[in-house]
């Protein structure tokens, strides 16, 4: 027989020759550097206990990670080697010994961490060696209670058995954050699990229990104290009586408690409620147990508070309703009283005695009181809509004008309402101001607030409360005969916008609108298409092609119909022609047609009708910058100044240049544009060949050198190659993106280069997934796929000029893709036999595809 091969635990692994490399005592070094740099409690820690620390790998951790001059103690059954600035014991950690050891090697510091990496000797049996291995950990956690300080951290093995639950549940007992976790060092065969413990709460006093092995694993005492319970609670501060409140005993009512604005708080201040409405008390929601609980509100509990306040909702509710039913009685008394007044007043005389008692008259009474309250209530709510839809509108305005950003408004601020006119748009405030009397326009200025305010006082907040009980259609139910109440009245009803106008009508004399109704539009249309959506439209390009055509249409001479039809085309020349650099100076074709225009002829009438109509469509553009031909007067068309700046040919650009450099050169330049060509004379009856030729010819030329045109040309050209400007932002942003990337990419590289506790190979593989993952590096390769040969099997040779990556494929599927098509074409796939795949295909070098 040969050597037993090692497996399992006894196996030497990756870690094993880690920490011999590195020079660790134990492979179990590389969990604590594991669970540290998940959890990073050993760069805070200031002192350390290690129980069960032999032969010492996890203090040289510590040791390590730890801040320098940090106290950091070991204890193990066996002696632990010395290490720098480490203090070992040699000591049993379930006994009282070691607790007095520890205690004298720490005085009376506590410490920040303490670590437990237990293992007992085991062999006797499964169960045996788990209980021994949790009650190890028992004893740990006795420890670190004793020696943790508050805040501190534990972090212990424990092997998962049928003890690891009542554990978890222990630790969770004594720290705020209890974490199981198994780091890569540990095996996966192990049955053992790391729990960290963080926050300990390092309560005053422990019962006893929790360490003893017979309550903590066996039965958990569900019903020992939890630490929480342990914890003393801080007495309240004491508040002491309120102003003149001798008594600690108070006695509400029903009706104050269905009253009060908030029953939560009004609970806490009763003692007791009493019933002074026989209606209520005899309501079916009012059942014993509720008059019960009334009696004594300071014992009752949380289910029978929340009772309380559920019947409370039902009374209120049923009250509402009430309210609602006799509004609707009143109604209809109204209408039956209205209608039948003269008849029935005279029956009813005649028949019974007169009833006029004086409770009728009281109860007429309450229901007027009732549904004038009805009323003001709905018409409470219709302000508050309409105030809320105002505001909204606004809000979407200064939105929609880029004055506000949506949801957050700027104008809602109403802190410079002080200083606004706007307050005192009532002319009776005005009136006052203007008195001098601040009081009596002030309050003329609140009133106008209070119509408008969202708050309401006290009362009508029970008012509304009251409303919001109801439900929406009857809310709309009571609107509609309150309207219908109204309009039998004979109240003079007026709709929102009509009180509104009249208010303005008389509103304040200094609120003076600036513009005109007609300029306020004006200036309102022109805002509007101020908007970034419409820069891209050249509007006043458009208004003045429709002006330039009208005008020529109408300078057209009368009884030339040739002429109507080429009118279009030379439009469209004209605008080319002025598109170009050197357009003449001196007066326009248009002045000069326009002095035919004055001989009016009846076959104008049509074009006077298209003129009017496109004057009517530039919406008056036309009249204010066109030429305009009032009788015998032509008027001279004025450039507006507005015109956007057009762009300038290479031409154009380099004359442009002259005249910036100097004042003479552009005085010379305009001086020499009077020239003989510069007036054209009347060329009606020229053939069309002569014009073209004129149009050549008849200039003067620019007075520009080739070369500066050249140089400008070049310029244009460098501009037009450039991309444009969102293509040149959404690679620069491609570009910071892949930065960003390769930054990230390139920091997990370096940590994973920089790990200790992981072999070269992982290390390679690691980064080799960082990198795929990221995409970087990654390449499309180029395939050449190749159609084998029949039976050439999958190995074919590189054929003769394919390069790179090649892939030998099977020409069939091909084929049989061709063969469906050519089937379909046939139609309907009723192509006769048809070998499948027909014959055979060439393959090898001649079918070479690249993709
Ligand atoms: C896995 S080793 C600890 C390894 C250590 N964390 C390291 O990194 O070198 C478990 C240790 O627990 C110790 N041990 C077991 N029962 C103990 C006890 N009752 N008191 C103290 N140490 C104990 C053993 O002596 C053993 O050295």
């Amino acid at each position: 027989m040969g050597k037993k091969l090692k497996v399992g635990k006894t196996r030497k692994d990756k870690f094993y020759h880690l920490a011999k490399e590195t020079g660790y005592r134990s492979r179990s070094s590389f969990k604590l550097i594991q669970l540290n740099r998940k959890y990073q409690f050993l760069q805070k820690a200031r002192a350390l206990l290690d129980l069960c620390a032999a032969p010492g790998g996890w203090l040289q951790v510590a040791s390590k990670f730890m801040p320098v001059s940090s106290l950091i103690i070991g204890v193990d059954l066996v002696p632990i080697k010395a290490i720098p600035n480490v203090v070992s014991l040699q000591e049993d950690i379930t006994t009282e010994k070691c607790r007095q050891a520890l205690r004298k090697e720490l005085q009376t510091w506590k410490v920040d961490v303490v670590l437990n990496d237990g293992a007992p000797n085991v062999g006797a049996n499964w169960e045996h060696d788990a209980f021994s291995q949790a009650h190890l950990t028992l004893m740990a956690l006795k420890l670190a209670c004793e020696f943790l300080a508050k805040g501190g951290s534990f972090i212990t093995k424990v092997f998962r058995s049928k003890d690891y639950q009542p554990l978890l549940w222990i630790f969770q007992q004594f720290f705020k954050k209890v974490q199981a976790t198994k780091p890569q060092a540990s095996r996966n065969e192990s049955a053992e699990i790391f729990v960290v413990c963080q926050g300990y709460l390092a309560p005053n006093k422990i019962d006893n229990k929790f360490f003893d092995p017979k309550h903590a694993f066996k039965e958990v005492d569900v019903q020992a104290k939890t630490v929480k319970e342990l914890i003393p609670v801080k007495k309240p501060k004491a508040e002491g009586y309120a102003d003149g409140d001798l008594t600690l005993y108070h006695t509400f009512s029903v009706t104050e408690f269905l009253k009060a604005e908030n029953p939560v708080d009004f609970l806490s201040k009763a003692s007791e409620i009493t019933f002074d409405n026989a209606g209520l008390t005899s309501h079916r929601a009012t059942t014993n147990e509720i008059k019960e609980c009334c009696r004594d509100i300071k014992v009752l509990g949380r289910k029978e508070l929340r009772l309380l306040l559920n019947w409370r909702g039902k009374l209120r509710k049923f009250l509402a309703k009430k309210l609602k039913d006799e509004a609707k009685e009143l109604e209809q008394d109204m209408s039956f009283s209205s209608s039948d007044e003269g008849e029935n007043a005279e029956k009813e005389s005649k028949k019974e005695p007169k009833k006029s008692t004086e409770e009728d008259e009281e109860d007429a009474e309450m229901e007027k009181k009732l549904a004038e309250l009805k009323e003001e209530e709905v018409a409470e709510l219709r302000r508050k809509k309409r105030k809320l839809l105002k505001e909204r509108r606004k809000q979407r305005e200064r939105v929609e004008l880029k004055m506000d950003l949506p949801g957050v408004s700027i104008a809602d601020n109403n802190d410079s309402s002080m200083f606004s006119l706007h307050t005192i748009n009532k002319a009776k405030a005005l009136s006052e101001f203007s008195r001098g009397d601040m009081k009596a326009a002030d309050a003329a200025v609140d009133e106008e607030d209070r119509d408008d305010d969202v708050y309401l006082s006290d009362g009508d907040s029970d008012k509304m409360s009251l409303a919001s009980d109801l439900d929406p259609d009857d809310l709309e139910d009571i609107e509609q005969r309150q309207k219908q109440m109204d309009a039998k009245k004979g109240k003079k009803k007026v709709s929102f916008n009509v009180e509104e106008e009249e208010e303005e009508g008389q509103g304040n004399e200094l609120l003076v609108d600036l513009e005109g109704k007609e300029e306020k539009r004006d200036s309102e249309t022109s805002l509007w298409f101020s908007k970034d959506i419409f820069s891209e439209l050249d509007l006043d390009a458009d208004a003045d092609r429709e002006i330039r055509q009208a005008q020529r249409l109408q300078s057209r001479p009368s009884g030339d119909k040739s002429r109507k039809r080429k009118a279009v085309e030379e439009e469209a020349a004209a605008e080319r022609e002025e598109a170009g650099p050197s357009r003449e100076a001196g007066p326009s074709r248009e002045a000069e047609g326009s002095e035919g225009s004055s001989s009016d002829s009846d076959d104008s009438s049509d074009d006077e009708r298209e003129i009017a109509h496109m004057k009517k469509a530039s919406g008056g553009l036309a009249g204010a910058a066109g030429a305009e031909d009032d009788g015998d007067f032509q008027v001279v068309p004025v450039e507006s100044t507005s015109k956007r700046a057009r762009i300038l040919d290479p031409e154009g650009l380099a004359l442009g240049s002259q005249i910036a450099t100097s004042k003479k050169k552009e005085r010379d330049l305009i001086n020499g544009s009077f020239h003989r060509f510069a007036n054209s004379e009347d060329m009606c009856d020229i053939p069309e060949w002569l014009l073209e030729d004129e149009k050549k010819h008849r200039r003067r030329p620019v007075p520009v050198t080739p070369e500066m045109v050249e140089e400008y040309k070049q310029r244009w050209k460098e501009i037009n190659a450039r991309p444009i400007k969102r293509v040149a932002e959404a690679k620069a942003r491609k570009k910071r993106r892949m930065l960003k990337k390769m930054e990230q990419v390139k920091k997990k590289a370096e940590a994973v280069v920089n790990t200790v506790d992981i072999s070269e190979r992982e290390k390679m593989a690691q980064l080799k997934s960082i990198y795929k993952k990221a995409g970087v590096g990654k390449e499309k390769r180029e395939v050449t796929y190749l159609v084998a040969k029949k039976g050439a099997g999958r190995k074919v040779r590189r054929p003769a000029g394919v390069k790179g990556f090649f892939r030998v494929v099977d020409g069939r599927m091909k084929k049989d893709m061709r063969g469906e098509k050519r089937k379909e074409r046939r139609g309907g796939g009723k192509g006769g036999k048809g070998k499948k795949g027909g014959k055979g295909t060439k393959a090898g070098k001649g079918h070479a595809n690249k993709k």
